[in-house]
């Protein structure tokens, strides 16, 4: 369980952290979302010690990350993945890790198998692809078989196959009762790894719920309506705050009334209705209405208009 208690971290004039409170409990994926710039890698960081709170705390399992007598084996972390010496082998990389924690070197060649580096194990660091860093960071991270996970961004750079290897690692070891916290920019990955989201925006937390009352407190994006009548239908709903997508003959998309409404006027003109399903928000749209106002470098707004798969 990692514990954070009225978090704070200040560089200067720069506030990354702002008084935040969160648990992350054992037993769940746990992701960790937020704009670029929202504070969750320098949180991460304070987590593993790598960075001190200006105030407030944080612990894993009820102590500091530096109190642990084996913090590897405690806590794994995966922050920078570029973060090894490229002129070693993959191998000696772990090896010498290992030793450093006094881990036996037959769990290095588990994490090697375990990550899928046996082909590239004795190759130098220096010319892995960022997929194959990511791996070998990952491999670290569990060198120690750890209670506790934290990967950020641990599927940046990876193949589809890596993606799909990442979520079965992650859901299989919350499984087992560890504690995993990860974070990801890649929210239809989030939405099928992650059981429970917290989100960061200007370093505070956004919300703190489970993926699904997220998903669900997002405002409805749509409702596809089938009739026979569906030119009628459009005529009957049409107002300045409504958009209707006339797709097939027979079905329209609405965008600005509830389905209640859409039947009520319906029933009323007479019209007969064969489909009236609302479209809920993915976890893309209900995670950009969160963050709406707390995105600090914004594109433009074509951000905005992303295409959404559902
Ligand atoms: N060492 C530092 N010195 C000064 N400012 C810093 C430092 N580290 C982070 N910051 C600032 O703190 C804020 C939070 O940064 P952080 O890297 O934690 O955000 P993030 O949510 O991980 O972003 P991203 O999604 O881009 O990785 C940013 O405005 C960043 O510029």
């Amino acid at each position: 369980m990692i514990e954070a208690r009225n978090l704070t971290k200040t560089y200067g004039q720069k506030t990354a952290v702002n008084d935040i409170t969160f648990t992350v409990r054992p037993g769940i994926v746990t992701g960790f979302l937020g704009p670029n710039g929202a504070g969750k890698s320098t949180t991460m960081r304070m987590i593993v010690g790598l960075d001190r709170p200006t105030a407030g705390r944080v612990t894993v399992n009820g102590r500091y990350y530096a109190a642990h007598t084996s913090p590897l084996s405690e806590v794994g972390a995966l922050l920078d993945a570029k973060a090894v010496h490229t002129g070693r082998n993959a191998e000696n990389h772990l090896l010498a890790l290992a030793a450093t924690a006094r881990i036996p070197k037959r769990r290095v060649h588990e994490v090697i198998e375990l990550t899928g580096l046996e082909s590239v194990a004795r190759k130098r660091v220096g010319g892995f692809s960022l997929g194959m860093g990511q791996r070998l960071g990952i491999a670290a991270a569990l060198l120690g078989d750890p209670q506790t996970l934290i990967l950020d961004e641990p599927i940046n750079g990876l193949d589809p196959e890596g993606v799909r290897w990442v979520r079965s690692l992650v859901r299989g070891l919350a499984a087992e009762g560890r504690t995993v916290l990860l974070s990801s920019h890649l929210m239809s990955e989030m939405a099928v790894t992650a059981d429970h989201l917290i989100v960061l925006g200007k370093g505070r937390v956004i919300a703190d719920s489970p993926v699904a009352d997220i998903i669900g407190g997002a405002s409805l994006v749509s409702v596809r309506v089938r009739s026979p009548q569906a030119s009628v239908l459009a005529s009957t709903l049409a107002s300045p705050d409504v958009t209707i997508t006339h797709a097939e003959h027979d079905m329209l998309t609405v965008t600005g009334l509830d389905p209640r409404t859409i039947g009520d006027l319906a029933a009323r003109g007479g019209i007969a209705l064969h489909e009236l399903t609302p479209i809920s928000a993915s976890l893309e749209e209900a995670y950009l209405q969160l963050t709406n106002d707390d995105v600090e470098y914004r594109t433009g707004a074509s951000a905005r208009n992303l295409e959404v798969s559902r």
